[in-house]
């Protein structure tokens, strides 16, 4: 079943996989539960973990291992499906054949809609996660998953073979393991040498059995743990794609990303992990948006205003003229002093980026908003004398910028936002509305863009602000939401 892609669904709720590992520990955070854990949120999804074993371990090698009584692991699996829904299973190190045989179970009883497997062996360091008794049992299990992921030394267990010692050989043995036990490999080459990576999705009963995929090899040591991180993020993304090789393609491109980052975590001495969150870290950076919360905070401000009579009445057209001209004229009383303001800006601003964005802001207030106004026959320098609410606006926008640069930053910024947004929500205009050049305005895409650019400045501001001129920041911001709101019910019919 396909879900819808993560971002992909507009204004519908993102859709969190949550996923399951079933697997072992490792102190240090690169390999095992720990790992899978940071990999599931690291490629958007819901993180859960059922402990197989604790195992003593760090970079460099286990030190011993401890498994829990079977029955408590079926307590722990099942304190899991008894509750929450699962979109997908990872398992990981099962240790020995009763561990297997407990965990086959469940999955037998519990059928998650997503199951990767990683038949893990033996670690990074040479030292074995699973007891060689325990082999034989791995065929029990193993038909039960989606996919299973062996690197080369379990390819060639599972094949009964030795070790591959070309890509040729792995491709062999990986169609060899898919034929007999029925199941997607996805044959890993992180153990051959050069200086491409390769790996292959390979089904032995699909209509193309070999698909291969192609990575570049980073020069690194931080390769602890890669197995893990890769079958987690494997299984998260399958949830929302529903396709493996496109799943196992996303997941590639992030390990690759992690693995080059590895290193600057320095942690041990051995092989050390890969660093998870590198690249989101790298996009979105640490500190929280302040914009993203002060727009949480006025929903029912804006929830008020696009629900305006003035508002539905313009979308539908039923508006009448004089209203339209009179919030007209006062709009344009408003757009020479917001201009001005934002000429302030420009002038006050340490940036040259962000002096350009709000003279070239200035300028299309002037332009582009007040040619749609003299369309409409309201004169660019108009009779209708200033209303008390624009007075109130202006006035706020020009106290705010007294303040500082940051307090003027947030009060400009609904006026930016909450516009595009009403541009948004009212949708592509009907053909024979007499706003619609108005209503289109808002909804180009440019003007959306301004709105993110001026949303950018306004949270590097606050980013650098101390908490006092921060809290100023918000309340300049939520008094010009109000303003907004109070600017279109001024126009509202009577
Ligand atoms: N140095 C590297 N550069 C790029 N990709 C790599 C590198 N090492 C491993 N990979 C990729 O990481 C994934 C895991 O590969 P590998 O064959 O090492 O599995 P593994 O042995 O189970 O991992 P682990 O190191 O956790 O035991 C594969 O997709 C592989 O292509
Ligand atoms: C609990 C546990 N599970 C799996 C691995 C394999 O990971 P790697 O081969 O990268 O060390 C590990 N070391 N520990």
């Amino acid at each position: 079943m396909k879900r819808p892609l993560p971002g992909a669904a507009g204004l519908a709720a993102r859709v969190v996989p949550r996923v399951l590992s079933v697997a072992g520990t490792d102190p240090t955070g690169g390999a095992g539960i720990q790992a899978d854990l940071k990999s599931i949120a690291a490629n958007g999804g819901y993180g859960m973990a059922v402990v197989t074993a604790l195992v003593a371990q760090n970079t460099r090698g286990v030190r011993s291992v401890h498994t829990p009584p079977v029955e408590f692991l079926r307590e722990q699996l099942l304190s899991v499906s008894d509750d929450v829904q699962i979109d997908a299973v990872k398992v990981g190190m099962l240790g020995d054949a009763a561990v297997i045989a407990e965990v086959a179970g469940w999955l037998r009883r519990v059928r998650p809609p997503v199951v990767v497997i990683d038949p893990v062996m033996v670690a990074t360091s040479g030292d074995r996660l699973l007891s060689p008794e325990a082999e034989q049992a791995l065929h029990e299990v193993l038909p039960l998953a989606g996919l299973i992921t062996p690197n080369v030394p379990e390819l060639a267990v599972l094949a009964g073979s030795r070790p591959a010692g070309d890509w040729d050989e792995v491709v062999r043995q990986a169609l060899e393991v898919s034929a007999r036990w029925g199941v997607r490999v996805l044959a890993k080459g992180g153990h051959l040498d050069g200086g491409t990576v390769f790996d292959a999705l390979v089904d032995a009963s699909g209509a193309e059995p070999v698909r291969r995929l192609q990575a570049p090899r980073v020069p690194t040591t931080a390769t602890h743990g890669t197995g893990c991180s890769l079958s987690s993020a494997v299984a998260t993304w399958q949830v929302t794609t529903g396709d493996w090789l496109t799943s196992i393609d996303r997941a590639k491109s992030w390990l690759t990303e992690s693995l080059r980052h590895g290193e600057e975590l320095r942690v041990g001495q051995g092989h050390g992990p890969v660093s998870h969150f590198a690249g989101l870290w790298e996009r979105g950076g640490l500190a929280t948006s302040a914009s993203g919360e002060w727009w949480q905070r006025i929903a029912q401000l804006r929830a008020d205003t696009v629900t305006d009579p003035f508002l539905t009445g313009l979308a539908d057209g039923t508006l009448g003229k004089d209203q339209f001209v009179g919030y007209l004229a006062q709009d344009t009383h408003y757009l020479d002093g917001y201009a001005a303001v934002l000429s302030r800006l420009a002038r006050m601003a340490d940036d040259p980026v962000e002096q350009a964005f709000w003279a070239g802001s200035a300028a299309a207030c002037l332009t582009t908003e007040t040619a749609l106004h003299r369309a409409w026959g309201a004169s660019s320098s108009p009779i209708d004398p200033i209303g008390p609410v624009t007075r109130a606006y202006l006035d706020h926008l020009e106290t705010a910028t007294d303040a500082g640069y940051e307090q003027g930053v947030a009060a400009v910024l609904p006026c930016y936002w909450m516009y595009a947004d009403i541009g948004r929500q009212l949708g592509p205009s009907a053909a024979g509305n007499p706003y619609r050049e108005w209503i289109d305005t808002y909804q180009d895409s440019l003007f959306g863009e301004s709105a993110r650019s001026a949303r950018g400045i306004a949270d590097r501001a606050a980013a650098d602000a101390e908490p006092e001129v921060r809290e100023q920041m918000w309340q300049a911001f939520e008094a010009s939401a109000q303003l907004e709101r109070r600017f279109f019910a001024a126009g509202s019919p009577a």
